[in-house]
């Protein structure tokens, strides 16, 4: 599990450390980091070290004193190195006669205009977590002209550090490292496109940092909590999903979701709705009925993709939500619920809900997403009781006790029609397992974008061919645990 914490609590643990090591050590050891990273990129790309030539953007602070300390130590290994001032005044002292003690070339960004043509290698040491907008005009130029790789200390800078917005110039880094724990940019979109690979160095943090502010699932994470038969089970004792989704308008979504469901689990599927005969032809194996009334007992219902908002979509919601077990409510269900606020008195108190809008569907359920994805997801998940699952580029994932999960792989295979109705079904089956509704929101999403990854092989992949794939993620799963 990848652990995060917002930059004020990272500065607050940095305090409590800093107050007993000696002074400056902690800068030392992060820069240290860089120095070794910038110095495996050069071999990478250049072949060798020694000789090469590596530009530091210094900025106003102390991730300006990371880059200067980091061309010091690359000196020690024969590396040129010239430190670009952006803020003269300001830059670190410490940092800046280090530099020059080991031979370091200094000079002020308005003088040179351009990063110096000779560099193999560029170190953004412009801004790290004080960073508030984009890019000043004179480090935006400097960044846009520069054409070596760069090399982030921290966070690439010109996004912000604990939402992941881009809102100016930024610089796209080739890698990043970053120092004690990783910061809620590295893995929202869109900043977390511009760090390239992220390193995290150890600099004695952790003890002080508590519980983290948001987490991200790896692979052994989901293995270890998806649903395999065990021998004592039948096809009930597994949990059994049903599916109240699709209808004749769209009974393509009766067939995605219930694909999702289907593909993630073993045991029993139920379909109830006007679908019925699609979902049979496709499924044999689900037991197909015409309305809710007739479904049988489920374990977890899915509810909202190609549902419509029609009056009888209504009822199909209203009776979900008060069947008593957990529900799943995606695309129209959510935007029934946003519509109609009476629905929510259906809700049997206390039974688990998964919200899993989009953006536009978000807005109407609960207002602009804005910036802060994150902060927008929590208080919806407080302000319904339910675990809320935004869907984006970075999926956030939170409950209303204020668990947070993020998925973000930086593909967006998954960004295709239908799609989401397969997500419907992958959590459907999850909860129905008995997984708790965060972690079975956060493993779907994971499952989901792995069975994208999969089907489309780096080719466009449409959503019938994503759920297909969902057993090839599930034994890679298995495979890599
Ligand atoms: N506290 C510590 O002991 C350690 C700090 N470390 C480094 O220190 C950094 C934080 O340093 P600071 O708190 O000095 O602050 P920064 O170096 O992040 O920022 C310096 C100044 O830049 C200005 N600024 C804000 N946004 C800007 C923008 N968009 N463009 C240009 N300038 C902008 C602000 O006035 C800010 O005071 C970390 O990111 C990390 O790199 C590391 O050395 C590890 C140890
Ligand atoms: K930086």
């Amino acid at each position: 599990m990848r652990e995060v914490w917002t930059t004020s609590r990272i500065r607050a643990a940095e305090d409590v450390v800093l107050a007993r090591t000696q002074s400056g050590a902690l800068m030392r050891r992060a820069a240290f980091a860089v120095s070794v990273r910038a110095a495996r990129m050069l071999r990478e790309r250049t072949g060798r070290v020694t000789g090469r030539h590596v530009v530091l953007l210094v900025g106003a602070g102390n991730n300006g004193g990371d880059a200067l300390w980091a061309g010091a130590f690359l000196r020690r290994r024969g590396v040129g190195v010239t430190a670009v001032l952006l803020a003269p005044d300001k830059a670190h002292p410490e940092g800046l006669s280090a530099l020059r003690r080991a031979g370091g070339r200094v000079v002020l960004a308005q003088d040179v205009g351009d990063v110096p043509a000779e560099a193999d290698l560029v170190i953004d040491g412009i801004v790290g977590l004080a960073a508030r907008g984009g890019l000043r005009p004179d480090a935006a130029a400097l960044v846009e002209r520069a054409t070596a790789p760069i090399l982030a200390v921290d966070l690439p800078s010109g996004v912000d550090p604990d939402t992941g917005a881009v809102t100016g110039p930024a610089v796209t880094a080739a890698a990043t490292v970053t120092f004690g724990a990783y910061k809620p940019l590295h893995v929202l979109h869109p900043a977390a496109s511009h760090c390239g690979d992220v390193h995290l160095i150890d600099i004695g943090l952790r003890p002080e940092l508590g519980e983290p502010d948001t987490r991200v699932l790896d692979p052994d994470d989901v293995a270890t909590r998806l649903p395999l038969p065990r021998p004592a089970d039948d096809k009930y004792t597994q949990g059994v999903v049903g599916i109240a989704a699709g209808g004749s308008t769209y009974p393509g979504a009766a067939v995605l979701t219930t694909s999702g469901a289907v593909l993630t689990k073993s045991g029993m599927v139920r379909y109830a709705g006007s679908a019925a005969d699609v979902v049979r032809a496709r499924w044999p194996e689900v037991i197909a009925t015409g309305s809710l009334s007739d479904a049988g007992r489920v374990q977890a219902w899915v509810t909202g993709p190609g549902l419509g908002t029609a009056s009888g979509a209504r009822e199909t919601v209203r009776e979900v939500l008060a069947a008593g077990v957990p529900v799943i409510a995606d695309a129209d269900a959510v935007n029934l619920l946003a519509a109609h606020p009476d629905l929510w008195d259906a809700r049997e108190p206390g039974t688990p809900l998964v919200l899993t809008p989009h953006e536009r569907e978000f807005a109407r359920l609960a207002g602009d997403v804005g910036h802060d994805r994150v902060a927008a997801v929590t208080a919806a998940a407080k302000r319904y009781n339910a675990v809320v699952l935004l869907k984006g580029h970075s999926t956030v994932i939170a409950d209303p006790k204020g668990h947070v999960f993020v998925h973000y792989t930086g593909r967006a295979w998954p960004a295709t029609a239908g799609s989401g109705d397969v997500l419907s079904g992958i959590i459907g089956a999850l909860l129905a397992a008995g997984i708790a509704p965060l972690y079975a929101a956060a493993c779907a999403a994971w499952l989901h974008d792995s069975a994208a990854t999969i089907a489309a092989s780096g080719a466009p992949v449409p959503a019938s061919l994503i759920a297909e794939a969902i057993p090839a993620a599930i034994r890679g799963l298995r495979v890599s645990a």
